[in-house]
């Protein structure tokens, strides 16, 4: 923090003092950066002999990367305070070289830049004025200047940089947003981590923006969740591959990306299902079932007759059940089977000391018998001493030779059969498989199937659907499959993608309005801290579940306890194309209002009325018009998903999508093709309204004549 030198500073032209100001401050701060990360980068070149100093070379390598993609935007705000000081904010922060506590650059995610997002003139946090600084590359290319004195009251932050933002040509890539970052995003992204928070907010509103700033925000302040990593849940590969540049852009890299049907390392999805079977199998009363039918398949207690070395031992019902209940205890199946395999290699060892030693004694009687009639017979004839007076056959087997006994009926193939065959290892897969095909077992373990619905599962075909996918987690989870032991050097995201019981320290889900009660369990199951930031559009829910209200979509996994939070502003679509978006709402069933439209792009949007059969020409006739309008930009085409197969051979290099596939994405402009044909299919209404917000400047319709 310094002293302000610039305000008030009476010369000719404040704006273009303000820029060569702050150019200053850049090339300052820029300088201490590349400093920085050439000391970082000469520590990393050391070889790390050990653990620990592997460990530090990965933090040391965490913080260089993080400097060395600051490049861009590495200042962007500044705040005056009331108190005439001045703090710059960036994307990272950065100290001076000398022992200041002062930061020369304050990061983001630090407390002291909250008011740069939250300052108001009604609560201006000690501050006089905020300030965004435009960059290109390291050059200062504007400044733009909000007095929080009252004389200027707008309701975004940063009115001109984020128009600026917005207006800017989509890429396909989403960028990061941390300049101009609004009051209510910044809210949420600074939330608590304690519990389930829940975003609703309706297209454009910043969704995915404040999910992704969130997760950098929370890797900043809690720097221990980089060691369980963050886990970011998506709708499609074509959206995680849509945001992937965000949060190592904000220079995080503990965190792993999938979409709910990616989330198991070794299993893919390998077919489309029908809406009927997938909502059946998204309902949240499998788990009960599997559970039910997971427990049915431990063994029934009963004698348990071994042979070990020729002879025959038997483990008695009543210890068997004794053994079972302590193995058994909130485990789950196999690692059960692992405590009992142990109780009984234990219990066989015992079995095998005693009946030597009741042989011995037996043995020992005799002998002494033996010993007595000797003894009798030397009274007699004197031949021996009297010293010779009976033996003493104690310490049978000693610890060690007890132990070494255990061993060997660990490592006994003959006992590993016998066991396997009274308690079998159990794959998840295999008995997914036997168990959804099998009406008997669905109808005792579900009863509240109707038979048509066992009917429909049972039927399915044998690979692997997407609702398929949080029943086998459910299940590998049940049965408690093997851990994989992390290989040195191997980074925590890395591992934790490849292991399927990893527990994430927070989950973000994205388009959350989409999972089903079963694929909220398999968030749950990774994150039961509950530490779960969810973002979605209840109004946009495609899938097949039932759920119209976020009550009811997590009721199953997590009834009450969670908090609520709203984003109003849609950022992305116009104002024009908004307009629209109301009777569509409607139709869908919803009460919400759609979210207010923070910008006009001035474009009308347009429709053009086609046959049948001039749809195609007249589609590519339409693309390659916009594309011309919007070159050096993105527009997509939007379609229904049976006239997609006619659409692709004529629409070169563009997304051509269904409304579905076109979740989470956004061009500047789209090609609406059908909109009756897409509010016809499944929830589609839901689709149609997706589909119309999609763009940040032109929507154009083609509609038929049917
Ligand atoms: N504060 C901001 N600054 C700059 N751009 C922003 C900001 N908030 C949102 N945007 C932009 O608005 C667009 C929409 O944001 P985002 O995709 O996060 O919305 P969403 O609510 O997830 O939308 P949808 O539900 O329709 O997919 C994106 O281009 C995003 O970069």
């Amino acid at each position: 923090m310094r002293r302000n030198s610039a305000l008030d500073n009476g010369t000719a032209d404040p704006r273009r003092s303000a820029v060569a100001e702050e150019q200053e401050f850049l090339d300052v701060a820029t300088a201490r950066r590349d400093r920085l990360a050439d000391h970082l980068r000469a520590e990393l070149s050391a070889e790390a002999l050990d653990a620990v100093e592997q460990a530090r070379q990965r933090m040391i390598r965490q913080q260089y990367e993080e400097l060395r993609r600051a490049s861009e935007g590495l200042v962007f705000g500044r705040l005056d305070g009331l108190d005439g000081t001045v703090r710059h904010v960036g994307r990272v922060g950065l100290r001076d070289d000398g022992e200041d506590d002062e930061p020369l650059l304050v990061d983001w995610r630090a407390p002291a830049a909250r008011p740069f997002y939250t300052a108001t003139a009604v609560d201006p946090q000690g501050q006089a004025r905020r300030r965004h600084i435009r960059t290109t590359g390291s050059t200062v290319v504007g400044v733009d200047d909000e007095p929080l004195d009252g004389t200027m009251t707008t309701e975004l932050v940063g009115e001109g940089a984020l128009l600026a933002a917005l207006d800017q040509r989509r890429t396909g890539h989403m960028s990061t947003a941390i300049s101009t970052l609004q009051r209510e995003q910044d809210d949420i992204i600074r939330a608590e981590a304690t519990g389930p928070l829940i975003v609703q907010g309706g297209p454009g509103t910043g969704k995915t923006v404040v999910a992704l700033h969130r997760v950098a925000y929370l890797l900043f302040t809690h720097r221990t969740m980089a060691d369980q990593a963050v886990l970011v849940l998506g709708p499609s590969p074509r959206f995680l591959e849509y945001i992937a540049q965000v949060l190592p852009a904000l220079g995080e890299t503990a965190v792993v990306s999938a979409t709910c049907d990616t989330l198991l390392a070794n299993v893919r999805v390998g077919r489309d299902e029908s809406r009927f079977v997938a909502e059946i199998k998204g309902r949240a009363l499998w788990q009960p079932a599997l559970e039910n039918y997971v427990t049915s398949l431990l063994p029934r207690p009963r004698d348990l007759k071994l042979r070990w070395e020729g002879e025959f031992h038997v483990i008695p019902a009543a210890t068997v059940t004794q053994a079972l209940a302590s193995a058994v205890q909130a485990r789950p199946y196999q690692h059960a089977r692992t405590a009992f395999a142990e109780q009984l290699h234990h219990l066989l060892a015992e079995a095998v000391v005693e009946q030597r030693r009741a042989l011995m004694d037996e043995m020992e009687e005799g002998f002494e018998d033996i010993l007595a009639r000797v003894d009798k017979g030397m009274q007699n004839d004197h031949h021996f001493g009297s010293a010779s007076s009976g033996s003493d056959v104690d310490g049978l087997f000693s610890e060690d030779e007890i132990s070494d006994l255990r061993s060997r009926i660990a490592e006994n193939a003959t006992i590993a059969r016998f066991i396997e065959a009274w308690w079998p290892t159990l794959d998840a897969e295999t008995l997914l498989r036997e168990f959804l095909a099998d009406r008997t077992l669905l109808a005792r373990f579900a009863p509240r199937l109707s038979p048509e619905e066992i009917t429909a599962v049972s039927a399915e075909p044998a690979p692997w659907a997407s609702s398929d996918i949080p029943l086998l987690d459910a299940l590998a989870d049940l049965l408690g499959e093997g851990e994989a032991p992390q290989p040195q050097g191997e980074f925590v995201a890395d591992h934790a993608r490849r292991q399927r019981g990893w527990v994430y320290g927070h989950i973000v889900v994205d388009e959350a309005q989409e999972l089903s009660e079963m694929q909220w369990q398999m968030v749950l199951r990774r994150c039961p801290s509950r530490s779960i930031t969810a973002v979605g559009d209840i109004d946009q829910a495609e899938a097949a579940h039932r759920h119209t209200t976020w009550g009811q979509a997590v009721q199953a996994v997590f009834g009450d306890r969670w908090t609520a939070a709203e984003l109003t502003i849609c950022y992305r679509t116009p104002r024009e194309v908004m307009d629209l978006t109301e009777p569509v709402l409607r139709n869908a069933g919803s009460h919400n209002a759609p979210p207010r439209a923070v910008r006009s792009a001035g474009i009308a949007p347009w429709t053009l009325t086609v046959t049948p059969a001039e749809l195609a020409d007249t589609a590519a006739r339409a693309l390659r018009q916009l594309r011309q309008r919007w070159q050096g930009g993105m527009v997509g085409v939007i379609a229904p998903a049976d006239r997609i197969a006619e659409l692709l051979p004529v629409l070169d290099d563009v997304p051509v999508l269904t409304a579905t596939q076109s979740k989470g994405l956004e061009w500047d402009a789209t090609l609406l093709i059908d909109a009756q044909g897409i509010a016809a299919e499944p929830r589609g209404w839901n689709g149609l309204y997706v589909a119309l917000t999609r763009c940040t400047q032109e929507l154009g319709q083609l509609v038929l004549t049917h």
